[in-house]
């Protein structure tokens, strides 16, 4: 392993001030740690990042909202970001990896651009100790002292810091267990004892510190969308001696749908809505029924392809509605528990998830209790193109 990143994600966001710490609010779709982490995987020059958390169960947050990347076991950080980084080199010194560079970089900061982490690569080749993206002042800068203007400060030689930083892992961990003062960034424990570089960064790059800098990173980056609907049906037998999976939940009940992979009805229906919204064909293109592999296969892995497809173009899933319709069993009881996973499936929050059912008033082979028949929408936003 050559590279690991560091994602800075134990603080608490006291000044954003909202329910749960910024980096993992949603930033349109994906919560802000994950734009984070795909952004530093995006030039293919991180081997591995390090999740710093506050707490074990934001470990196990992290571990879900970065699943499929390649994430290490995340580490407990300390009460300011100086102790959590230090957490952090420290786990991956005890883990004795041939590792010579490290990145830092803080989880709420979603969009570093790309090249952003090859710049800084190459200055550390070039013989530097650290590097990092930094921006001019543009604004003249005063001194002052409450409401009093106490002097200008010249603002030729300022620069303002930003994340990723690059490190040779050595020196960073030497500076950090020396520390005697508390700084704000790892290259202010470096900078005075060796070369460290600064290279120009973005004023794309914003860190989320207040809620109206999410509003800016929505403006300035998020890509023109437009918005895309599609529709599936589907219907399954129902038989004896099979058990009744219906939008990702087991049913209680005395026959269960018949088909090559669980008979999912629902939820086959919500994929193909998705598929469709895509133009990308539907869920028998991308899983053929005469592929054994799908025999009996949880119909869960269907729909985390198909919301996996609309990250892949760069696009987000808004909403998602299913109506079962069925006599029986009744769905009420458990249309939460559906949505609830219908939503972790997909990646996005339950509130914009629909399931609900009908009867076709004991009419026609769904009245009969035949078969169980579905149909979804589902809206996306899509890039154009
Ligand atoms: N004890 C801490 C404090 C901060 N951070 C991380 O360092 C980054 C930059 O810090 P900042 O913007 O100051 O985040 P918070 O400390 O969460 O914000 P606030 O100061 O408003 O509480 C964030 O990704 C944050 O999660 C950290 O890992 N451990
Ligand atoms: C490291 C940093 O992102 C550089 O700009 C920043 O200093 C950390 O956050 P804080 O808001 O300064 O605590």
């Amino acid at each position: 392993m050559r590279v690991v990143a560091l994602l800075m994600s134990a603080g608490t966001g006291s000044r954003f001030g909202a329910e749960r710490p910024k980096q993992y609010l949603d930033l349109r779709g994906r919560p802000v740690i994950r734009h984070a982490a795909e952004a530093l995987l995006a030039d293919g020059l991180v081997d591995a990042l390090l999740p710093v958390v506050g707490s074990e169960a934001d470990a196990t947050l992290v571990a879900r909202l970065l699943d499929g990347l390649p994430v290490l076991p995340a580490v407990r950080g300390g009460a300011t970001r100086q102790a959590s980084v230090r957490a952090g080199l420290e786990a991956l010194a005890a883990a004795a990896m041939p590792l010579g560079t490290v990145l830092v970089h803080d989880a709420a900061r979603p969009c570093p651009p790309s090249g952003t982490v090859k710049a800084l690569l190459a200055a550390l080749e070039a013989g530097a100790a650290g590097a990092i993206p930094a921006l001019a002042v543009t604004d003249t800068v005063k001194a002052v002292e409450g409401g009093r203007i106490t002097g200008t400060v010249p603002r030729d030689g300022l620069r303002r810091a930003q994340t990723p930083q690059a490190f040779r892992l050595a020196p960073l961990l030497e500076a950090h267990r020396a520390a005697l003062a508390e700084v704000t960034d790892d290259a202010a424990l470096l900078e005075a004892a060796a070369p460290v570089v600064w290279l120009p960064g973005s004023e794309d790059n914003i860190k989320v510190t207040y809620p109206e800098d999410l509003a800016k990173i929505e403006a300035r980056l998020m890509p023109a969308t437009f918005p895309a609907m599609g529709t599936g049906f589907d219907v399954h037998r129902l038989v004896p001696g099979r058990k009744l999976i219906l939008c990702g939940i087991e049913v209680p009940h005395p026959l269960g749908l018949d088909g090559h992979s669980d008979a999912d009805v629902g939820l086959h229906a919500l994929c193909d809505a998705i598929y469709g919204a895509l133009a990308e064909g539907d869920i028998g293109r991308h899983f053929p029924p005469s592929e054994a592999e799908w025999k009996d296969a949880d119909s869960a892995r269907f729909l985390r392809h198909a919301a996996g497809r609309v990250t892949a173009r760069g696009g987000i899933i808004t909403h998602a509605d299913v109506t079962l319709i069925c006599e029986r069993p009744k769905i009420g009881p458990h249309a939460d528990a559906m949505r609830a996973r219908l939503a972790e499936l997909m990646g996005i929050p339950v509130a914009r998830v629909s399931v609900k059912a009908t009867t076709t008033e004991r009419l026609g082979f769904t009245g009969r209790g035949e078969g169980i028949a579905a149909q979804a929408a589902a809206t996306l936003l899509l890039p154009p193109g």
